[in-house]
């Protein structure tokens, strides 16, 4: 099927959400700045084999999942499937089969997400049957004011919220309440965020950000009118839990605000043993065994090794991927799959220009 020795392209999949936004991802792909269209595709998927979860669209079961660039009717579902142990390494697929385990998103809010939680591995297991939880990690590209708010997140309980109080405001779907048990910060680009399954949270309007999760999209929303009138299905709510039972997904730990940035705003880091100038670690093993991901960024050349599997997003420039297998030609933007069979490679920078790639990593071995 596709060679395993050498990167391939993917496709771009939009998912629909029930928060508006999406502009500046059709920026991204060219539509001129200012004349892109905020709805309810406010999404990118990235190396997905993960389908949208959205009450009602059951019409679109392939909604989220990634095709080949070239051959757009072949998902890369089913090319993992075809070699697991060639395309994700022999030690991943004895643990993971053909799932990569990983899923990441490019995400651009032109209002505030609902109030929402996502569960950690053991609930996930426990609840929903599901070896896969929602711990996820976002990285901040850019932002935008909207109705003159800065970009923000809410992120943790403060200290002293329990689940009593915590559910009794969600009877009586007292927002701003709600958004008064969280930590508030502005964004800015260049920050990245922890978020662990089990911690409350809400992306702001006017974030654009690229996100590594846990591939699954078990989202449990506390808010059932989105900020611009969206009525969420109980479904989407409760994900078949139940309007109590779906308060378990919670960890009610609070913290003092220090103590929340310090938990789970990352510092940007060089990675071990290479020479990679401005290039970093953006979130690591030492952070979370669930995932890892990179900023590579050249305007010459840049030696990766390769010791496993991994998805590129080219953000920035143009430039080629050169390995034993042969040269891959780079654009931005674009997404291309790293089988772990590739050897290490080399990116290089056209003349004059600067190639900046996200490169995302699945679950530690
Ligand atoms: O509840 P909504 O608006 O559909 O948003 C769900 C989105 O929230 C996130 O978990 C980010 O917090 C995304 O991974 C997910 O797609």
């Amino acid at each position: 099927m596709m060679r395993t020795d050498l990167p391939f392209q993917l496709d771009y999949p939009r998912a629909w959400r029930t928060y508006l936004g999406g502009a500046r991802l059709d920026e991204l792909h060219g539509v001129q700045r200012g004349m892109g269209r905020d709805g309810h595709f406010p999404e990118e998927w990235i190396m997905s084999v993960v389908a949208a979860r959205n009450s009602g669209r059951e019409d679109f079961p392939e909604e989220g999942l990634s095709h080949l660039a070239q051959t757009p009717r072949i998902t890369l579902k089913s090319v993992l499937e075809s070699d697991p142990a060639a395309y994700l390494g022999s030690t991943h697929a004895a643990a993971h089969g053909a799932h990569p385990g990983v899923l990441v998103k490019l995400i651009d809010s032109s209002e505030r997400l609902t109030i929402q939680v996502h569960p950690d591995r053991e609930t996930a297991q426990r609840l929903l049957g599901s070896s896969f939880g929602k711990t996820e990690c976002w990285h901040i590209l850019d932002g935008r004011m909207v109705e003159g708010e800065a970009p923000c997140v809410y992120l943790g309980f403060r200290e002293g919220v329990t689940r009593e109080y915590w559910q009794e405001l969600f009877k009586k779907q007292e927002i701003p309440g709600m958004l008064d048990c969280l930590h508030r910060y502005e964004v800015h680009p260049g920050e990245t965020i922890l978020i662990e399954g089990g911690v409350p949270h809400a992306i702001g309007a006017g974030c654009f950000l690229a996100e590594i999760q846990e591939p699954t999209d078990y989202t449990i929303r506390v808010e059932r009118t989105t900020p611009s009138g969206f009525a969420v299905a109980d479904e989407m709510c409760h994900q078949g839990l139940g309007f109590n039972q779906m308060f378990e997904c919670f960890h009610y730990q609070g913290f003092s605000r220090d103590a929340a940035r310090k938990k789970w705003f990352l510092p940007r880091r060089p990675f071990p043993g290479e020479q990679t100038g401005d290039s970093a670690q953006l979130v690591g093993y030492e952070d979370t065994p669930f995932f890892a991901m990179r900023e590579l960024r050249t305007d010459g050349e840049l030696k990766v090794k390769n010791e496993r599997f991994s998805g590129l997003y080219v953000l920035e420039g143009a430039g080629t991927l050169e390995c034993k297998g042969g040269i891959l030609q780079l654009n931005a933007p674009g997404q291309y799959f790293v089988p772990a069979g590739t050897s290490d490679f080399v990116l290089r920078a056209a003349p004059a220009g600067q190639l900046r790639v996200l490169q995302c990593f699945g679950p530690r071995d």
